[in-house]
């Protein structure tokens, strides 16, 4: 049999944390192979061992045959191997060429040359049909096309096999049909795919082999044709997994959110909210469906005090909160769990207990004066860490280093244990594993049961499906129409998010 790579017994260490505990790993050249596991199981380490960014405590590489030590990134696109990580490594002030020959060897004469490079870039996005512009400004790409130049980056550097960290979770879905046909593509020219992600579907569809890790640990390696997307889940949580979401009808009580011709400019000053109108009612899931960048981030923006409405009126509990700073927002009962946990979720470096209390640190019980009663703070951070199942060795761990789902608990829990009246999610399970999705699943759902309004802003249309008791459907910052959860037209619901308008809304 033809491996391309076998890591052996690969053990990391950190601290007393063990993130991968003598893991196997054989890889097949020219397939595409997966990597699942439940946020913290491991599968990012281990990679990152693979390209050279952490050395294992022990452990060997064999790549192509060959005993390898990769010390640095360098090396291991020496060796031909390319990353493309979860957040991208581009800088955006320079353009997509500069950006793929930053940081290779000059030709003679100590210089790169930008414009065989651009000539090259371009050969390599006609053969595999990639739309990559070597001229255009990197913050002037939008993610999917961002995500093309690292793939291209990688190919350009010679990438005989390829690591994807979680590809798909910001991709609209014709770009993640575009990104399989490439990916087919390079398998076919022998090239070889290692694909994490947690959308089993896309694994099921994709790949030729998995392999599950659990706590750091293989659990096995499986042949995609002779499993189940069942069988992964359970290999995976070690239980059972419910993709559907038990729920009782609703009983919406009173309109808690109320918006009327509101509009909003985007970053860029064009319109991106055109006359938006809709109410939410206590007891309720709204979910507002549609393709990412259909003005759902202005949307969301306007109602929480981030941006400027400039015109149109927002209204909570029937009192006009337009254009009101955020904390002034978010004091009337009003939780926000944003969409992108890094930048506006949570502050990085600080500790699990730190990132508890961001909202709330200045009120009772958490201050008293100008003094911080850090003994609270610690009894609070202890009993939504055991209440929200945040695996961590503690509170005091900063946040960098929990795995993504569960930095995504942490700011869940800081914003449904305020029991808020109105709760606004934005794509809440993003790059969440299958047990973490369902359980924030069930927890949006006992939300709506308790009594609060759920704004629920999702592409993933499953999830708005399965949650929400009535759907909008947004596109180019208009709302297409709102159509009952339990029996909606899925072709209709399409038709919609293509742009076209439903008669009667409900
Ligand atoms: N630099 C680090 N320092 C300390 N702990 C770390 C570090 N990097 C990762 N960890 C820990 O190692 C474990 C494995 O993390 P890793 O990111 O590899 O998981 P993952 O399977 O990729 O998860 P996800 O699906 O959420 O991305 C986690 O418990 C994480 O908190």
């Amino acid at each position: 049999m033809d491996y391309i790579l076998e890591m052996r017994e690969i053990i990391k260490e950190f601290g007393a944390l063990r993130a991968n505990d003598r893991v196997n790993l054989k890889v097949k050249r020219g397939e595409i192979h997966a990597l699942l596991g439940e946020n913290g199981a491991g599968k990012t380490t281990l990679m990152n061992i693979l390209y050279g960014l952490y050395q294992p405590t022990s452990g060997e590489i064999i790549f192509e045959g060959r005993l390898v030590k990769i010390t640095s990134p360098r090396e291991a696109i020496e060796l031909g191997i390319g990353m493309v990580h979860q957040h991208f490594m581009l800088i955006p002030a320079l353009t997509v060429a500069e950006n793929i020959i930053l940081g290779m060897k000059a030709g003679p004469g100590g210089l790169l040359d930008l414009k065989q490079a651009a000539t090259r870039i371009k050969e390599l996005s006609h053969q595999y049909g990639l739309d990559v512009d070597p001229y255009a400004k990197v913050w002037q790409l939008s993610v999917g096309q961002q995500q093309r130049v690292e793939i291209v980056k990688a190919l350009y550097r010679g990438a005989r096999l390829l690591i994807l960290d979680e590809p798909t979770a910001v991709l609209t879905p014709q770009e993640v049909r575009e990104l399989f046909r490439v990916l087919k593509q390079f398998t076919r020219e022998g090239h070889t795919v290692i694909f994490i992600s947690h959308k089993l579907d896309e694994v099921m569809s994709l790949c030729d082999r998995v392999t599950v890790l659990r706590a750091g640990r293989v659990v096995g390696t499986v042949e995609t044709s002779k499993t189940s997307k069942e069988e992964l889940a359970r290999m995976m949580v070690g239980r059972e997994v419910f993709f559907k979401v038990d729920k009782k009808p609703c009983c919406p009580g009173e309109v808690i959110l109320e918006l009327k011709g509101v509009e909003a400019l985007d970053n860029k000053g064009l319109k991106a909210l055109k006359g938006i109108s809709f109410s939410l009612y206590r007891g309720e899931i709204l979910g507002i469906a549609g393709v990412d960048g259909n003005g759902q981030s202005e949307l969301v923006e306007v109602i929480t005090g981030l941006r400027k409405a400039i015109a149109g009126k927002v209204f909570l509990k029937g009192q006009d909160i337009t254009n009101l700073p955020p904390r002034k927002i978010l004091e009337q009962n009003v939780a926000h769990i944003p969409e992108d946990r890094h930048l506006r979720g949570l502050v990085m470096e600080m500790s699990i207990k730190e990132n508890l209390i961001l909202q709330t640190y200045y009120q009772q019980p958490f201050s008293k004066g100008f003094i911080l009663d850090w003994k609270t703070i610690k009894e609070h951070a202890c009993r939504l860490i055991k209440e929200y199942d945040v695996r961590a060795l503690s509170e005091e761990v900063p946040v960098k280093n929990l795995s993504g789902g569960n930095q995504q608990k942490v700011i869940l829990a800081r914003e449904v244990c305020r029991q808020p009246e109105l709760l606004i999610a934005m794509h809440p399970t993003r790059g969440l594993d299958v047990g973490a999705t369902e359980y924030i699943h069930r927890r949006l759902v006992e939300e709506r049961d308790r009594g609060a309004a759920v704004l629920l802003i999702s592409t993933e249309l499953d999830e708005v499906l399965s949650l929400s008791d009535r759907i909008a459907v947004l596109y180019e910052g208009e709302i297409m129409g709102i159509v009952p959860g339990g029996e909606v037209d899925i072709e209709e619901l399409g038709l919609m998010m293509a742009g076209s308008r439903r008669k009667v809304a409900c």
